[in-house]
């Protein structure tokens, strides 16, 4: 292990809509240059656990921790190490694939020179080059996201949420936006966190956190979590925590 503060520190997280309950005394921690899958169904409170994280609801309870900076007292140190993928599509369909880059930098403070040559490398890279001039409009849905991941990569986060980001994908297009992410991972030690419903986005090397009606019900590598319940797949161990059954895929 090495003395580097975890990329994503969740200690204690409640959070309560009125009299529900949707998150309830949640920890977890996503170590530096990891693939973390937040594993959970419906309901389980994986969107409201992303607004805490981003700072769109304040925390009342518990602590978040970004690179060792709180969400809450040092928002701005804390935020500039995140980049995120919301589940809602949030391309701007009218304007070219560069000119999402340059109006998304710019909230960073990235001026349009900087923003151009960060973006022609990151689509470069991934295989995306011609379609810079296109309209967002005139890519397909998985080509979107793969837009708005390399989008959020624009300010050079060293930490990738990414909340659903293959809802509504064919297979084709999930695996190629997986092994995308992935190879993230490996090539810049991206921390990410990714959460889905869908089992079969898991690899035994995955550390993986079970979130179920708001509460955290493991927390470990998929290995572990497969020894812990006696199962010998991740699909038989979450069925076994939870008592639900999880989508193989979409
Ligand atoms: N604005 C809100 N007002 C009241 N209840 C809410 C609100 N947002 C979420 N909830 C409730 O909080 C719980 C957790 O919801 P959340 O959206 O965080 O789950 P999720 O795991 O992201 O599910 P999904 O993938 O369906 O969005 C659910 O019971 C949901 O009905």
């Amino acid at each position: 292990m090495s003395d580097e503060p975890l990329a994503l520190d969740v200690a204690h997280i409640g959070h309560s809509y009125g009299a529900r309950r949707a998150l309830d005394d949640v920890s977890f921690s996503v170590a530096a240059g990891s693939f973390t899958v937040l594993l959970g169904l419906n309901g389980a409170g994986k969107s409201t656990l992303f607004s805490l994280i981003t700072r769109l609801y304040a925390a009342r309870e518990g602590k978040i921790a970004i690179f060792g900076h709180d969400v809450a007292r040092e928002s701005g140190a804390a935020l500039r190490r995140l980049g995120v993928v919301f589940q809602a599509r949030t391309l701007d369909l009218e304007l070219s694939v560069m000119q999402n880059f340059i109006y998304h930098a710019a909230l960073h403070g990235i001026g349009p020179g900087e923003a151009k040559r960060r973006g022609a490398a990151l689509l470069e890279r991934a295989g995306l080059a011609d379609r810079a001039k296109d309209k967002a409009r005139d890519l397909s849905g998985g080509q979107m996201r793969r837009v708005e991941i390399l989008r959020a990569l624009l300010h050079e986060p060293r930490l990738l949420l990414l909340d659903e980001p293959t809802v509504g994908l064919d297979i084709k297009a999930r695996a190629d936006i997986l092994a995308q992410v992935r190879a993230l991972v490996a090539e810049r030690k991206l921390a990410v966190l990714w959460t889905t419903h869908l089992i079969d986005e898991v690899t035994p090397s995955d550390d993986v956190v079970v979130l179920h009606q708001g509460k955290v019900l493991a927390a470990d590598t998929s290995a572990n979590i497969m020894a812990a319940t006696r199962t010998d797949n991740i699909g038989a161990a979450f069925e076994r925590l939870t008592g639900a059954k999880a989508r193989d895929a979409a």
